[in-house]
This record gives C-alpha cells, structure tokens and sequence, in this order.
C-alpha cells in the first residue's frame, strides 16, 4: 500500500462535505429565485446591466450579488469535484491538459462552432455529423470525432447521437466572433512559442546571476514581447493581438465595469488617460455610460496607428469631438504636464512587468500627482487551507474561481517576465510606487479581475 502524508480522516471528509453542501444549496437557491424571477419577466431587460448579461448570454451576472453566488456555486462544486474524484486521477488529468488546448486550438482555427451553426440552421437539425464537419474544414473525420469527443467531456460541444456534434452554450460564445478567436489564439499560439522553455527558464532563474527574463525571450533570441510583437516581420500577429484585446474585453466582463466601480464619481473636469490602452477597448466600454469624461489613450507608435486607422465611426465620432484621443507615450518615460492631476488607468499592463518595471511606471505616475491610479488587473487570491485567513475571507468576498488568475500568472511569467499579484503584493508595490491602496472592486463576469483604486500617499 502507497502511505500518504497527510491523509483526511473520515469525519474531516464529512465535515467539508456538508460545509459544502450546504453552500451548494444556498447559492443554488439564489440562482434559482433569480431565474424564476426573470422567467416571469419575460424578455423585457430594463437595465444596462441585465441588457448586457442577455447580450453576453450571461444567465446570472445582471445583478452582483446573483453572480458572486454564481462564482460560489463554481468554487465549491470544483471543490466538491476534488474531494469526489480518486486523487491520482486528478494528477493524471492534469498531465494530459494540454490535449484539451490542442483540439480546441484545432476546432478554433476551423471554426468548427459556426460550421455547426450554419448546417444546424439551413438543415433545422440539433446536430451535424463530423463526415460533413471533416468535409468542410477538410480535416480527418475519424481524427475529428476525438478532438470533438474530448472537447465534448469538457463542455465544449455535445455529442447528441453517435458521431454527431451540436453547439453547447459554451461553444456558441465562438459562432461568428473573430474577437474572442483572436484572443484564444493569443493564449495558444504566441503560449506555445514560449512554453518549451519554461522548464529551462526555471531552472536558469535558480542557477545563474542573470537568467532569461521570460520563457518568450529565449525562444525570440532575447527579443522581449513587444518589440518582437511590433516588428515589421510580425504584423499580422500584431494585427492579432489588437483584435484579441477586444475579445478579452468580453472575457473580463468589461462590459459591467462602469456598474462594478463607481466612474460617475469621477471629476469630469479630469483627464482619463489609459495607458497602454492599445485600440481603445475602454472608452469603448466606457464612455457611452460616462459622455462627459474625456479619455486619452496612450500606447506605442505602431499601436497608435492601428488605432487610429482602424477606429470605428462612433470612434471617429468620439475623436472629432475631442472625447479620445490616441497619442503616442511610453510608459517608463514621464508624462508630459498637461496631465498633471489626471485619473490613470493600468489595463492589464502591470500583469506585464516584474516588480522594478512596474515600479519605474508607477513613480512617473505618481509623479504627476494624479487623482486617482485606478489599476484593473487580475487578483490571485491563494487557495490557503487556515479557514480564518484574510485569503479565505477574500476569497469568498470576491468568490472568482481562480483556474484563469493562476494560469495566466504563468502566461504573464512566459511570455513577459512578469506576474499576476496577490492582495499583498498590490499593497506593497503600490506603496514602494507612492501609492495607497483605497480600495479593492471586484469584477463581475470577469476572469479574476478587480480595479483596485489608489491614491498618491
Ligand atoms: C496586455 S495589452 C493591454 C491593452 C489594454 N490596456 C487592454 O487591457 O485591452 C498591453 C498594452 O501595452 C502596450 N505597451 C507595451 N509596452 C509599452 C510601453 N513601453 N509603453 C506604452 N505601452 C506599452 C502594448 O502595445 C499593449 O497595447
């Protein structure tokens, strides 16, 4: 027999299986009422909020309080998921994951969902079967049916009769949106460039005085991200990148971020300058709740083209009117004065840097005596095991699973050198950067994300 070195005893296993029961059935309840309560509505959404949450076929995000019982349920049924499934099994699970990222790789890059879509429509059938799936994406049926299969197990498609696929909610979020496929193929073309040198990474950060910042860096021959992102060689993976920042708005529940932090507070007289703020995903977001504010958004010369050449019409709009305008800064340089006093925004930007990089963009932030620092980017919340600990009471508050917090802290790690931050961490570099801490508000619908507001100490 193996031993173990901690093993449960049956009456601790009984004790978390009701702690767990018994949050499973409270928040269930919740998302219960809620359902009944919009099923006697009808189709009528009078709020930004719940027209937002039908758009984005969110069942359970119009009102906060309904989605953090949603995130509860998802955090305890992994729980109670852990404690059901024979330990090695989990481990072996893990080892093979990366079979799941390879058929949804494959079935993305086909676009197998809207193939599913258009067939299901013209034909009125639940299903589509994989001989005319292989057809069209000229892909080996036999060799289909079992990414399809696998993807099914996880969700992500239904295998309704044998050898026959239709569309789940999840894939659906697939059908005719280049967004969010850009966006995935971030995640999995630019990650499988950089993961083969993960291991050496972390071996060399142990070993040598002055390892390789990012997994990326050795596979780009020391080019870091972005300069490699913004050469010549790879404009169509830029090109990629800015769209997929679009589709990652929707992942991060950006849609509800002028409900989940209070921007109507802000002086309308104040500048909001996002920096790095790529196409301009937030004022997007932003100013058709805020129409008085006015937004700058910054970001390097190759990006600032994009944006500007690509904008949209209510961009153009927005751009005669003076409400955004795109400009040119690096953020290690300091701002130029007339943004002094300004609101900043660091969308995803800090996630980038490790801890003296983020300190340098920070001290020119603050520097420039702004208003407010309002920093949206993922909290890693430690799963700890002491049931009284400020995590676990964090955890429950903010109640977001954190399968996307911690693997894409390890994307941050490969491709960039840098990291997604604990409530401590945020602390700390925020005061070593000038700033303090205010207050942290949880993103609903989002993938970990809060905007965690500072002011200049
Ligand atoms: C992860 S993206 C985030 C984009 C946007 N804030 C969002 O959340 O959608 C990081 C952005 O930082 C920009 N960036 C990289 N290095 C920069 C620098 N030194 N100064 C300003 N922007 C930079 C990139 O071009 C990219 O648009």
């Amino acid at each position: 027999m193996e031993t173990y070195a901690e093993p449960l005893s049956k009456a601790t296993t009984l004790a978390t299986l009701s702690e767990l029961l018994h949050s499973i059935e409270k928040s269930s309840s919740v998302l219960r009422e809620s359902l009944q309560n919009q099923v006697a509505a009808g189709t009528n959404d009078s709020t930004y909020s719940e027209s937002t949450a039908t758009a984005l076929n969110l069942r359970f995000h119009a009102d906060p309080h309904v989605a953090l019982h949603a995130s509860k349920l998802r955090l305890a049924c992994d729980r109670l998921a852990h404690l059901a499934t024979p330990p090695r099994h989990l481990v072996f699970e893990a080892a093979g994951s990366f079979y799941l990222t390879t058929a949804l790789d494959i079935i993305v890059k086909s676009d197998i969902a809207t193939i599913i879509e258009n067939f299901s429509n013209k034909a009125g059938s639940a299903g589509v079967p994989v001989d005319f799936l292989a057809q069209e994406s000229k892909l080996d049926a036999d060799l289909l049916t079992r990414l399809m299969r696998h993807l099914a197990v996880a969700g992500i498609f239904e295998e309704v009769t044998l050898n026959t696929f239709a569309n789940t909610t999840p894939s659906s979020t697939l059908i005719n949106n280049p967004e969010f496929r850009a966006h995935l193929d971030l995640v999995m073309h630019e990650g499988r460039a950089a993961i083969p040198f993960f291991p050496e990474l972390v071996s060399k950060r142990f070993s040598e005085p002055v390892p390789p910042p990012s997994a990326f860096s050795l596979y780009s021959d020391g080019q870091p991200f972005y300069d490699w992102l913004h050469s010549p060689a790879q404009a169509d993976r830029l090109s990629n990148f800015n769209i997929a920042m679009r589709g990652m708005a929707h992942t991060e529940g950006l849609a509800f971020l002028s409900d989940d932090y209070p921007f109507h507070r802000l002086p309308t007289d104040r500048l909001i300058v996002d920096i790095g703020g790529g196409i301009g995903t937030l004022p997007t977001n932003l100013l058709p709740a805020l129409p008085n504010h006015r937004f700058v958004v910054q970001d390097l010369a190759p990006v600032v083209s994009q944006a500007r050449e690509g904008a949209s019409s209510v961009m153009k709009r927005w751009m005669d009117q003076g409400k955004v305008r795109f400009s040119f800064q690096d953020c290690f340089t300091p701002q130029p004065p007339e943004f002094r006093g300004a609101v900043f925004i660091l969308k995803n930007m800090i996630h980038n840097y490790p801890d003296p990089k983020a300190l340098e963009i920070l001290r020119n932030l603050r520097n420039t005596n702004p208003h407010r620092l309002l920093v949206i980017d993922r909290l890693v919340i430690p799963q700890l095991k002491v049931t009284d600990s400020k995590a676990r009471v964090l955890l429950a508050s903010v109640a977001c699973s954190q399968r996307a917090a911690t693997f894409y802290d390890l994307v941050m790690a490969s491709l960039h050198g840098g990291k997604n931050r604990t409530l401590e961490d945020w602390r700390k570099l925020l005061a070593q950067g000038g700033f303090h801490l205010e207050k942290i508000y949880p993103l609903r619908a989002s993938t970990g994300q809060a905007v965690i507001e500072a002011t200049c100490n």
